[in-house]
């Protein structure tokens, strides 16, 4: 299996050099070359399979056989026994043909952790066979963070930079970035919005002698490793309801589009998925783009659900590759647009292509809170305001006979003003985060300035060339 960047205009990669370049060289996202495929016979022999067995099998095409069996099976269980249950990501029922997928059992508590967990397994593994250490940084509006400082701290051949947008996460999320005393973990509180961090995360990939000097690496979803974590969940819970004979639906709490987009590959993978649902909060550049076919960037407004703040939503670019016909030129024409004016309509064909596969909807943040009420109050189930989203969103769509899952991608201790002010209940943390609220923070505060951010990571990293 080899590795095209979406702008077609990077070198063409295998696995482990795709997991170690994050974005490729000319700024587009690394894709397969093509998408494995499972027969519905494959698919039945699946079920009942535990997570790490079936991430094993699912996963193992994506190598190209760069890793050997044994290795990356010890790396997929190591991965998944971090995870607090059982079943790593359990299904829960929380109405007549809804579900909720939680993927919130790892050790930072949101979704990220499921991929962050193998991923820094393998560019440990991958270091190593390479004999180099590498420069990681990454922009995060919360959640991917912390997952990547809890996977990556300690580790010998990285040093990890991680932007996050100052003043705009949850004191929960902060503290999980700023509190870890390990030598090789950096947070740096920028000056911005996520859309700053990650345009200064890509203007530092994009500057090739600095990226060359630092060996620099990425653990944002524009990490194709990142994507294909994800993809498992989709199959683990379709497989449960009955897939491949029974297809089902998703609706995706989304942001930078990495989620969404791992259930769009676990489709062209041969998992029977009839809709992907994108929810958005008031950052609803997404479901603008559906209803229109204008992707029109806006300012980023702060809401309940932080880590949905997003605007520029990095893998819509791998969709664009897609829905084009895998048209390099035309991803690049888009791009090119948006860089300029901050816009760019999509062709008839390719708006109609993404509008067969995926819905759009949004929730403000009334309709959240008011979402986390009900379901507390029909159901007994509370929800954290990511998830909320979802559900307000999949509640206006309702998917007949099709069974809807809902994924919940972070656990409500870790948004408890939110959650209170919408329930009246105050959701602890679990015992083993109890401290996290007492302990000494670490961070350097930076503005949103290219220069100043690539000079601390020089100053500070032990990976130069
Ligand atoms: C809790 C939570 N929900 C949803 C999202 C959106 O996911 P994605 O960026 O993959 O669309 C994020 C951030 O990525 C998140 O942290
Ligand atoms: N919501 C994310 C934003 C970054 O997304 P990623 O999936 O590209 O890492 C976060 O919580 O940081």
């Amino acid at each position: 299996m080899r590795y095209v960047s979406t702008r077609g205009e990077a070198p063409v990669l295998g696995f482990s050099d795709a997991v170690l370049a994050g974005l490729a060289r000319d700024g587009g996202l690394y894709v397969p070359e093509e998408w494995p495929h499972f027969s519905a016979a494959d698919l039945r022999a699946m079920r009942g399979l535990a997570y790490p067995d079936l991430a094993v099998r699912l996963l193992t095409p994506f190598l190209g056989g760069e890793i050997a069996a044994p290795v990356f099976d010890k790396m997929v269980r190591e991965a998944y026994a971090t995870f607090r249950h059982d079943a790593v990501c359990p299904l829960v029922q929380i109405g007549p043909g809804t579900f909720v997928l939680e993927l919130f059992h790892g050790p930072t508590l949101a979704f990220k952790d499921v991929a962050m967990q193998l991923l820094a397994r393998l560019m440990d593994h991958v270091l190593a066979e390479q004999g180099r250490r590498a420069t990681i940084v990454g922009a995060t509006s919360g959640d991917t963070g912390g997952a990547a400082i809890e996977a990556f701290a300690g580790r010998e051949r990285t040093d990890i930079f991680i932007l996050f947008p100052h003043g705009r996460v949850s004191p929960v999320q902060q503290r999980q970035m700023t509190t870890s005393n390990a030598a090789n973990v950096h947070a740096l509180a920028v000056e911005g919005n996520f859309d700053d961090c990650q345009g200064l995360v890509k203007d530092m990939f994009n500057n090739h002698a600095f990226r060359d000097r630092v060996a620099l690496s990425g653990v944002n979803s524009i990490n194709w490793a990142r994507i294909m974590a994800q993809i498992v969940y989709y199959f683990s819970s379709a497989l449960s309801l009955g897939a491949p004979d029974r297809p089902v639906s998703f609706t995706v709490p989304t942001g930078n589009f990495g989620d969404i987009f791992a259930g769009y590959a676990a489709k062209k993978m041969g998992l029977p998925i009839e809709r992907l649902v994108i929810a958005t909060n008031d950052n609803d550049i997404l479901a603008r783009t559906l209803a229109s076919g204008e992707y029109r960037t806006r300012g980023v407004v702060a809401t309940t659900s932080p880590s949905m703040d997003i605007q520029v939503s990095s893998n819509f670019e791998r969709l664009l590759f897609e829905a084009s016909g895998r048209d390099a030129g035309t991803v690049r024409r888009y791009m090119g647009s948006l860089k300029q004016s901050g816009a760019f309509t999509l062709d008839a064909k390719d708006l109609s292509r993404v509008r067969a596969e995926f819905d759009a909807g949004r929730a403000d943040t009334k309709e959240t809170a008011a979402t986390i009420g009900a379901t507390l109050s029909r159901s007994g189930y509370l929800l954290d305001p990511h998830t909320a989203t979802a559900v307000h969103v999949a509640a206006t769509r309702p998917s007949g006979p099709v069974p809807m899952i809902v994924l919940a991608t972070a656990h409500p201790a870790k948004f408890p003003a939110a959650v209170e002010a919408a329930s009246g209940i105050a959701p602890a943390l679990p015992a083993w985060l109890s401290g996290l609220m007492s302990q000494e923070e670490h961070y350097a505060v930076l503005p949103s300035e290219i220069k100043m951010v690539e000079d601390y990571v020089s100053r500070h990293t032990k990976a130069v060339r």
